[in-house]
């Protein structure tokens, strides 16, 4: 029965990639609509978070989890500008929360651990792991290791991530660690494959390093669907500055489609 449950959060949270997918778990209310766009009031609300919740309901999050993907005082003047620039371009809603504009853009959120936000008590936490963390969200110093939001363009089926790399992610001296380009190629393109195809897991990434990237630099993480075949998501990807002059690393990569009893072992 516990394993049912947990079957069915967790094929809820894989699928909750976009922020389309997500708002659509919100009763109506829209996400942008939770979402301030003005970066001192994101500063400020982010680190609001809620209490857990106790009772069981079908919806696996609380209303308000700190997203981790808005603006914060780490951010560089280059960071901020290029996160205005994407965020400009998103759906806007007006006051009265009707929505003024379709844009094709979106802005995806991005948590520590979807798990926190579950329900179900002491033995479902067992089953899921309460401790686990996101890899790319683990360091609690703002600044220090990755910092990234990723705005997906679903017209387009292509996505931009703006990622400031911290001096933590070291690995040439002065330079960015091949593995953390990796990690951050990875997720980038695991959530547009996983926006666009539903529970998927990483079979295959080629990665290309054209030029080092220094520490603490601004890059823009380009990602596109390539094409879909079966259950093969195939994408590719590349890394610039922010103004596309320069290119850091190449890559493409394979995403296959899972059962969410993948992930306990089942192959059905
Ligand atoms: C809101 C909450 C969200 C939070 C998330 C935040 C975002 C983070 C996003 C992070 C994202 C990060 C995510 C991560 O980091 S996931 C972690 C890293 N990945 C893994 O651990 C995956 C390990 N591998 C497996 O589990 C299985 O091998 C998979 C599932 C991949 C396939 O095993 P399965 O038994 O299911 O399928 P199959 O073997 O019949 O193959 C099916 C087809 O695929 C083709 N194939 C397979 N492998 C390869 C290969 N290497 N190159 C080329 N092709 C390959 C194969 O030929 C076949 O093609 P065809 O014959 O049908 O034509």
């Amino acid at each position: 029965m516990l394993g049912q449950i947990a079957r069915r959060r967790l094929g809820l949270l894989l699928l909750l990639h976009g922020q389309q997918r997500l708002s659509n778990g919100l009763n109506g209310v829209s996400f942008n609509q939770l979402l301030s766009k003005e970066t001192h009031r994101h500063t400020q609300s982010s680190f609001n978070t809620s209490s857990p919740i106790s009772t069981m309901s079908l919806w696996p999050f609380s209303f308000q989890p700190r997203d981790f993907s808005l603006p914060n005082s780490s951010w560089s003047p280059e960071m901020c500008k290029a996160y205005d620039h994407y965020n400009a371009l998103c759906d806007t809603d007006t006051e009265n929360g009707e929505e003024k504009k379709r844009a094709p853009w979106k802005k995806l959120p991005s948590y520590n651990r979807s798990i926190k936000y579950a329900t179900g008590g002491i033995h479902l936490s067992k089953l899921i792991q309460a401790k686990a963390r996101l890899f790319t969200r683990n360091v609690k110093e703002q600044g220090a290791t990755f910092e990234y939001v990723v705005f997906v363009n679903k017209e387009e089926k292509s996505c931009v991530c703006v990622f400031q790399a911290g001096r933590l992610l070291e690995g040439a001296p002065g330079h960015v660690h091949g593995g953390a380009i990796a990690t951050m190629i990875d997720t980038v393109t695991g959530s547009l494959a996983g926006y666009l195809s539903g529970p998927i897991m990483t079979a295959n990434l080629n990665l290309d390093y054209r030029n080092p990237m220094p520490l603490g630099s601004v890059v823009l993480i380009h990602s596109a669907l390539d094409r879909i075949e079966g259950r093969k998501t195939f994408i590719t990807c590349k890394v610039t500055s922010t103004d596309e002059s320069k290119l850091y690393t190449e890559a493409t990569a394979l995403f296959v489609s899972i059962s969410v009893g993948h992930l306990f072992g089942s192959r059905n």
